[in-house]
């Protein structure tokens, strides 16, 4: 029987598995439904675990901002476990370490910002080799996913271990190839986190498997170069990697007799967790936005005269001349919106008993912030919500809006770490491209179509383009 001090479920669930088995492969118009059908909140039975989604603005806003000591937990969840490093680093540790560890790193990435402007430099010399990479591919129906992945993978690999690899490095490639594996594999994988007796089973149908050997693979190349690089830090003023600050900053901590949770494991997951959140979701963004652009030619040719006024041609454009560019950031806006990459954010976990909306959480309910309920809210963004107008991020005069119900990185004290180095990337990633090139259907009559696939991130369906130079 349902219990009252819990939200209601939207359909009844079945013994043992509850509602594991009831989940659409595309949760996301599921979701809208079941919202219509009992409101704001509703929970869903895993296997043994309640989860408890939560929609619309005020309510998410509530849980994760105004009750953010309840809600800022994170379950355990198999891509963790499966790194032999469960717990550890930023994403999915939990307390003390987990704050000891997002303060370190968030600190030295703000360092590498503000301060001396290491992330825009290395931004900007990455992008200058993936234009000449899709120049090199002279107008020819191409997917360019593969090197967009390796390029935002490379800058995350020159902030972390202070080296980028060649876009035809065939490691590389089957590096990045394997990291997609963890996004992609996820609906599958996900069920082992609610009945991890699953993975017992013969064969691998959850790709438990594929999964482990994927996370293992890639925490074997990023140990291998923190061991080399162990061996030699760099002490000096200029340091401008991760690992090289992290240890840094953990002598300090060691020397002045303070207690730390700053450690080799540690780090080591750290540079799995930004390598992980820092390349699919970025580049898939920028992947989401050439194909608007292919479907609405006339808003990149906006853009482009938008650059061609205020940058011009004789100089490519650099992180000052973002504010200058506002229809260009409205544009990347209202494909962070539209797309919403990452619908379901990132699970929570309540770490006490809670209540929120008259309902009574207990400690250990798994909290699903439904960020796709905010970005396609008509009553926010009107009827149209559902459609492709980046001038909804422009007012009266000219200026960009920034409503605060734009969440695309979630919101609290787990919002996104990488939201500054992600928000420059796209700037000088997509400031850069339109300005020198047009992008274009692979044929006049075969615009590819605004289809997508769902897993942990929402990428559109694989799609040629060609780069054509607008000289
Ligand atoms: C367009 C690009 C990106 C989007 C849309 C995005 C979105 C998100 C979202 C929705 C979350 C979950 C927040 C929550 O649990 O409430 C998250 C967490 C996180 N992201 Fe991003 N992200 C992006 C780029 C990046 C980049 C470039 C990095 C790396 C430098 C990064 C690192 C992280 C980390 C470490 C977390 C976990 C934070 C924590 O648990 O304390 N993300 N991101």
């Amino acid at each position: 029987r349902p219990d009252p001090r819990l939200p209601p479920s939207p359909v009844r669930p079945l013994p043992v598995v509850g509602h594991l088995f009831s989940m659409a492969r595309d949760t996301r118009p599921q979701f809208r439904e079941w919202r219509k059908q009992c409101g704001d909140i509703y929970s869903l039975y895993m296997g043994q675990y309640l989860v408890v989604v939560l929609n619309g603005y005020d309510l998410i806003k509530e849980a994760l901002v105004k009750k953010a000591d309840a809600f800022s937990g994170r379950p355990q969840f198999f891509v963790d476990t499966a790194t032999t490093l469960g717990g550890k680093g930023v994403i999915f540790s939990n307390g003390t370490l987990w704050k000891e560890q997002r303060s370190v790193s968030l600190s030295i990435l703000r360092a590498f910002g503000m301060g001396k402007n290491i992330l825009a430099e290395k931004i900007q010399e990455e992008v200058g080799c993936y234009m000449d990479a899709l120049a090199d591919l002279k107008g020819k129906p191409t997917d360019i996913r593969i090197i967009t992945n390796i390029s935002t993978s490379n800058i995350i690999c020159s902030l972390l271990l202070g080296q980028r690899f060649d876009y035809d490095d065939t490691k590389f490639q089957d590096l990045i190839h394997k990291l997609g594996t963890l996004v992609e594999e996820q609906e599958m994988v996900s069920a082992i986190n609610f009945l991890p007796w699953l993975e017992k089973l013969p064969g691998d149908f959850f790709k438990a498997k594929k999964i482990s050997r994927s996370c293992i693979a890639i925490i074997d190349m990023l140990n291998s170069v923190l061991k080399e690089k162990k061996r030699n830090v760099n002490d000096s003023n200029d340091v401008c990697n991760l690992i090289d600050a992290y240890l840094i900053e953990r002598n300090k901590k060691i020397q002045a007799g303070l207690s730390t949770t700053l450690d080799d494991q540690n780090l080591l997951k750290i540079m799995f967790d930004l390598f992980g959140a820092g390349t699919e979701t970025t580049s898939t963004t920028i992947y989401w936005c050439l194909l608007y652009m292919l479907n609405y030619p006339e808003v990149q040719e906006k853009v482009s005269d938008e650059i061609k006024y205020k940058v011009g041609t004789d100089r490519v454009p650099t992180i000052q001349d973002k504010t200058q560019l506002n229809y260009l950031n409205a544009v990347i806006m209202e494909t962070q919106r539209l797309a919403s990459i990452v619908p379901l954010s990132l699970t929570h976990m309540c770490s006490e008993e809670v209540t929120l909306k008259d309902y009574t959480l207990p400690k250990g309910t798994w909290i699903i912030p439904n960020l796709d309920s905010v970005l396609h809210e008509k009553a926010t963004w009107g009827e149209d919500a559902m459609s492709f107008r980046p001038e909804r991020f422009i007012d009266n005069d000219g200026k960009l809006k920034n409503p605060e119900q734009f969440i695309p990185f979630s919101i609290g004290r787990r919002a996104c770490l990488g939201e500054s180095l992600a928000k420059m990337e796209l700037f000088l990633f997509l400031s850069n491209m339109f300005q020198r090139f047009q992008f274009l259907p692979p044929n006049p009559y075969g615009v590819p179509p605004l289809a997508y696939k769902t897993s942990a991130v929402v990428i559109p369906q694989a799609y040629a383009v060609r780069v054509v130079d607008r000289k």
